[in-house]
């Protein structure tokens, strides 16, 4: 049995079924839902012998080979809050470094020396990933063993992701884990805004710092509040606040966290009645093993919209008042339990695919790609499925679908995806060929963060 003292907590992964590149903008809302594969992040404090205590805290994410990180942790002076080393385990390992986990373990120690005088205990940390993260040979075989959580036999730089937004899923589940383990009821909870609110504005500040970039934002909200229509935080907020370490920067963070500085206040909108998803209709999620990747296409994006703001800001608009319809119809067919004509919904997503194919032809960005294209016409043609797009920035990587809830349509799918002939589709303007094509096993959600049951079975065999 796992131990009580043990604190568990789990955040969705992502999908931007539309408002990819507007989203980046606060003039404009992209629908994001949460997904059904979370990251969990279980944290206890570390088990010393002889009494001694280091300042230690041992993250481990057992599915992978040799992925265990070891931080020491002090607290500075100046204000400079709580500054994180990761320690060799021998002199003749080399430092392999994960700068999500780094990143957030200063942020949120820091954030909590700011609400205790207390020291900070050593914790030990496990990180599991639901299997669809990953492709891998061991999770299939997993998968069809209905093992939520497989061991993938790689180290975590081989694995080969799938696109759900991993990074920020994790950042916010292992914030709001060490927040739980740390501060007393009084000072944070889940079950209410005010700690939701702190959370997600702790994770965003963390997770920016850690991918070096400010992002629009989009994945931390949703893995923090769940599927919902997002406009995102004015960039200004997290650009020039120093790093842990620096002078004052334990007082900054805290007043950034808790909006306690007029020019500071979060402009994050999270309207979470704005979505919904009527009961027959389901998210599928195909993932393309693609043989590269395309960088920089957000910046590419923007290059043109900047070059050529008349044409952009038209698309944009228009392309923003589609999402927005698509949105609504969803709304309005959920609340119209008995309703079931999906032609108003098909044309939302009819018109979404035009305008961003639009915006590939005009930016010269592989948005759509010819090969998604032909497979998200096909995949429409199935009786059941309702359309399709390319989620988030687009490109090769993945396809999501919205079907009716019906077994018979999903095996269509899988009929139908499992027969793909790739090799027809291999882009005619140098983009990368495309690998097999499979059916991820995830769908919408709508809920966010939670605490969830360390008596879970799926913990059982991880967590010794
Ligand atoms: N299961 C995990 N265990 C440990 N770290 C993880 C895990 N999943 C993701 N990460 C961290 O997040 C990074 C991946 O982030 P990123 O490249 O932004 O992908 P994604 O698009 O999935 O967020 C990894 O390099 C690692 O630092
Ligand atoms: C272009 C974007 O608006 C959406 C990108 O969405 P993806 O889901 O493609 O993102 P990654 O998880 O980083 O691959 C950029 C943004 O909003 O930050």
């Amino acid at each position: 049995m796992v131990g009580t003292s043990i604190t568990a907590v789990s955040a969705p992964g992502k999908v931007l079924l539309a408002g990819g590149y507007l989203v980046l903008d606060r003039d404009f809302t992209g629908l994001v839902f949460g997904l059904d594969a979370r990251i969990h992040v279980c944290i206890e404090k570390l088990k010393t012998t002889n009494g001694v205590d280091l300042q230690e805290i041992i993250v481990k994410s057992p599915q992978f080979v040799g992925a265990v990180w070891e931080y020491g942790y002090r607290s500075t002076e100046n204000n400079g809050g709580v500054e994180v080393t990761q320690l060799r385990v021998s002199s003749q390992d080399k430092l392999l470094r994960n700068p999500f986990v780094e990143t957030t373990l200063s942020y949120a120690l820091t954030y909590i020396s700011t609400l205790t005088t207390g020291a900070i205990s050593p914790a030990s940390i496990t990180i599991l990933a639901d299997n669809s993260y990953y492709t891998t040979d061991s999770t299939l075989k997993d998968q069809s063993n209905n093992q939520k959580f497989s061991s993938f036999g790689v180290k975590l730089s081989e694995a080969h992701k799938t696109g759900l937004g991993s990074s920020a899923a994790l950042v916010s589940s292992l914030t709001g884990a060490l927040l739980l383990h740390y501060l007393p009821s009084d000072k944070f909870s889940l079950d209410n805004d005010l700690g939701k609110s702190r959370l997600h504005n702790l994770a965003q500040a963390a997770h920016c710092a850690a991918q070096g970039k400010v992002g629009s934002g989009f994945d931390v909200a949703s893995a923090v509040y769940g599927s919902c229509l997002y406009r995102r935080f004015s960039p200004s907020l997290l650009q020039n606040h120093g790093s842990p370490g620096s002078s004052n920067f334990a007082k900054d963070l805290k007043s950034l966290i808790e909006e306690t500085t007029a020019s500071h206040k979060w402009d994050t909108e999270i309207l979470k009645d704005a979505v919904k998803v009527p009961s027959g209709i389901r998210l599928i999620m195909c993932d393309v093993d693609c043989g590269s990747q395309t960088p920089g296409m957000v910046k590419k994006v923007l290059e043109w919209r900047k070059r050529e703001p008349d044409e952009a800001e038209m698309l944009w608009s228009q392309l923003h008042s589609k999402n927005e319809a698509l949105a609504a119809e969803l709304k309005r067919l959920a609340e119209e339990a008995e309703n079931t004509d999906y032609t108003k919904l098909k044309q939302a997503i009819t018109d979404i695919r035009i305008l961003i194919r639009d915006m590939s032809r005009l930016s010269d960005v592989p948005i759509e790609p010819t090969p998604q294209m032909a497979l998200l016409d096909a995949c429409s043609e199935i009786g059941g499925v309702i359309g399709g797009v390319v989620p988030g920035a687009g490109g090769y990587d993945a396809i999501a679908l919205l079907v009716e809830d019906k077994k018979s349509v999903i095996s269509n799918v899988q009929k139908l995806i499992s027969t793909w002939k790739v090799e027809a589709y291999k882009d005619g303007e140098g983009g990368p060929s495309i690998g097999k094509v499979s059916l991820l096993a995830v769908r919408e959600e709508m809920e966010g963060i939670r605490v969830e049951n360390v008596q879970d079975a799926s913990y059982e065999k991880w967590i010794v």
